[in-house]
């Protein structure tokens, strides 16, 4: 017998933000692998007339009509236009019983070198853009009594890590988000879930590895890097099986204990070991807290010492 929390993607229409690249193509190319209408937006057009020419290939190599769409938007738009394209994407494909907010973008530096326009730019795309996109198709779900809403955090939205001032208080956020959601919705048969990955080798992560500080390098590698497919298999999974957190690797379902927090678990197995080792996963991360101190220590006595050469230097 099916479990009660088990939920049937096969027919669906699910919109992912961000679906043209990286995890958010992932996600949707696993969408349509369990027969899924899809529906991906972003703002490059290019980008997505490519993704979604991938994604109908997909779609029509598993011969069962399967149909695909993009939207051009800006995610970060006033809520009139995120809700008459969200509008659109029902009337083309159906009514709307998955949305994945996946779109967003990391910007990392030590908090006085960020732009100070960089905090409102990130709440924007990483926390707002989610809000709006749930606000524009919640009602229709809760009236069919039936959907799910994804949002895609992050290990830094369970761990602040140096470099992540800006970053890490959106994906934080979206927990926060997405905790009261699940409890409202759960009336109305809506599920809720949230995608906590590690680093993932996107075009995103290629640019933000540039320009990343070495601490947030040093930590951040701690928890690995993974696959955008491998990340995507595993979500996918958990919104069939109803599971609300997702997360990825060994560290991170350490970090999905510790941070289990108040936020929902629906599965006892899973309860049970939360219970039974928060002690343990609390020690374990002190023991990563001290290293990642000394990483920092370390990486600021080595820039004093250069930027001392530096002037020396100058001064001979
Ligand atoms: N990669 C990683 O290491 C990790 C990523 N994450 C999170 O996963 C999500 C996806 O990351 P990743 O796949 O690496 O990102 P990518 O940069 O590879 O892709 C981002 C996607 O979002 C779209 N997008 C960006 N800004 C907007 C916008 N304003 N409006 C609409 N669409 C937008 C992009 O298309 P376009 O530019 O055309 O709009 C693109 O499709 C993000 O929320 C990220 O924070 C979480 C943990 C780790
Ligand atoms: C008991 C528990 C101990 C586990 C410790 C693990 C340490 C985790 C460090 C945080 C990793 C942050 C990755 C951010 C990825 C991301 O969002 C960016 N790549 C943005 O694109």
């Amino acid at each position: 017998m099916p479990s009660r929390r088990e939920f049937f993607l096969h027919r669906k229409h699910a919109v992912i933000t961000g679906g043209s690249k990286g995890i958010g193509f992932a996600l949707a190319s696993e969408l349509v692998n369990k027969g899924c209408h899809v529906t991906i937006i972003a703002r490059n057009v290019n980008d997505l007339k490519n993704a979604s020419g991938k994604l109908q290939e997909l779609a029509d190599s598993r011969g069962q009509n399967q149909k695909i769409a993009w939207k051009s938007v800006d995610m970060t738009a006033p809520y009139e236009i995120i809700k008459e394209a969200f509008d659109n994407a029902a009337k083309e494909l159906g009514p709307i019983d998955i949305l994945i907010n996946n779109a967003g973008h990391s910007v990392q530096a030590p908090f006085c070198d960020l732009p100070i326009t960089d905090f409102e730019n990130q709440m924007k795309i990483n926390y707002l853009s989610a809000v709006h996109a749930t606000r524009a198709v919640v009602d229709d779900m809760k009236q069919r009594q039936t959907g799910h809403i994804s949002f895609v955090s992050s290990a830094a939205g369970q761990f602040a890590i140096f470099g992540y001032s800006a970053y890490s208080p959106t994906k934080f956020a979206l927990r926060g988000f997405a905790d009261t959601l699940h409890m409202e919705l759960l009336p109305f048969k809506v599920n809720v879930g949230v995608l906590y990955p590690p680093n993932t080798d996107t075009e995103g992560f290629k640019v933000e590895i540039e320009t990343m500080p070495e601490e947030t390098r040093l930590m951040s590698e701690s928890a690995g890097l993974f696959t955008p497919d491998y990340v995507a298999q595993q979500h996918i999974s958990d919104i069939e099986s109803g599971n609300y957190s997702t997360t990825i690797g060994l560290d991170g379902w350490m970090l999905g204990n510790l941070t289990a927090g108040a936020c929902p678990e629906k599965s006892l197995a899973r309860g049970l070991v939360q219970v039974c080792f928060a002690g343990l996963f609390r020690a374990i991360t002190l023991v990563y807290l001290g290293y990642f101190n000394g990483i920092t220590k370390k990486c600021q006595k080595r820039r004093f010492k250069l930027e001392k050469e530096k002037a020396s230097n100058k001064s001979d």
